[in-house]
């Protein structure tokens, strides 16, 4: 069936993960220095949630049966608080990240991403919260964790400097990130920008042949979560001289049980490799170990109870098992 093979993604064309050459402007550092740091995220404080009014299904935008659940996206919904962005932005536009983990690509000009939780403990935290997990989870209709700490917190940093005077919508959407297929199944959107007066700014999400839908939260700290590996979206600009500004976390399912088709197409050319193979294999191994002291146990099971072999669920075992090895080594590559 058709809809069994994931979209096929295609990353940036850049050989090497490439530093940004244009500066952020200085007030984002300004507007940051005098936040009070907090270490940990503390859901009394900084969690705003609130149910999204829809949960787009993957049948109704034409992929049933693809992805690794029934939901495809939400429409945007509260997440956090106020103090809660202040903290994120406040880790973020640091001299040490800035000078270390801002990057681009042909897909967008301003990133940051890669910093790990020594860097950035409280978004850190943020994403690894069993209450934030669990609001993800239960929408995306499946347990998700983060992917690995590498892809978690990556920043888009968009800032219209056209100076383009913004009449009544009549201008052409401007890419803040082009059209892609993300490398890995969940991303949740968070924006991190105050979106009074913003016009534009949304992400555009491809829900048919001629179906274009944009969505974007009303007010810092919403988010939308998207099964981003099965529906091609983009980020819109926002217009009239605006900082748009959102944090994409990318999760996988927490069952070592569950199809998973993470690559590290998306990833590669805006990322140290040897850092990001690591955690890659540190996970693919996890998965592996689990899958493997499982089917472990089932022959034993069998061999205690004096069944006979089961030498055909053996066969299927290990030829799905070397199906993910070898996606594994395939993306372990050199950018050529
Ligand atoms: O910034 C956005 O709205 C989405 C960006 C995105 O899709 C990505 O970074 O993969
Ligand atoms: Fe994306």
């Amino acid at each position: 069936m058709a809809i069994a093979i994931p979209p096929v993604v295609i990353g940036p064309r850049q050989k090497q993960r490439t530093k940004a050459t244009k500066q952020l402007p200085q007030s984002l550092i300004e507007s940051t220095k005098n936040v009070p740091k907090v270490q940990r995220f503390d859901p009394n404080t900084h969690l705003n949630f609130t149910d999204p009014e829809k949960i787009y299904s993957m049948k109704e935008i034409g992929r049933e049966g693809g992805g690794i659940s029934p939901v495809a996206l939400t429409t945007p919904f509260s997440l956090f608080t106020q103090e809660a962005i202040e903290q994120i932005r406040a880790e973020l536009f640091t001299p040490e990240i800035l000078e270390n983990y801002h990057v681009k690509s042909d897909f967008a000009s301003n990133m940051l991403r890669g910093y790990g939780a020594k860097n950035a403990p409280f978004i850190h935290s943020v994403w690894n919260n069993p209450k934030v997990l669990g609001i993800v989870s239960k929408l995306a209709g499946i347990e998700l964790v983060p992917i690995f700490e590498y892809d978690t917190g990556h920043t888009n940093v968009s800032i219209d400097d056209s100076n383009s005077v913004v009449k009544n919508g009549e201008e052409e959407d401007e890419t803040a990130f082009a059209w892609h297929f993300d490398s890995v199944p969940f991303v949740c959107v968070t924006m991190l920008s105050d979106c009074t007066g913003m016009i534009g700014g949304e992400t555009a999400v491809r829900l048919g042949e001629d179906n274009v839908m944009k969505v974007r939260g009303p007010t810092q700290g919403c988010a939308v979560l998207m099964q981003g590996r099965y529906i091609e979206h983009q980020a819109l600009k926002a217009r009239g001289g605006a900082e748009r500004i959102t944090m994409i976390t990318s999760f996988r399912p927490k069952s070592a049980f569950v199809k998973d088709e993470t690559i590290l197409v998306g990833m590669r050319p805006i990322s140290h490799l040897p850092e990001l193979y690591m955690q890659y294999s540190e996970y693919r191994l996890e998965i592996l170990e689990e899958r493997i002291r499982n089917q472990l146990r089932k022959v034993r099971e069998r061999k205690r109870a004096l069944l006979e072999f089961d030498t055909k669920g053996m066969e299927e075992f290990l030829r799905e098992q070397r199906g993910y090895i070898d996606t594994t080594i395939g993306e372990m590559v050199e950018l050529d």
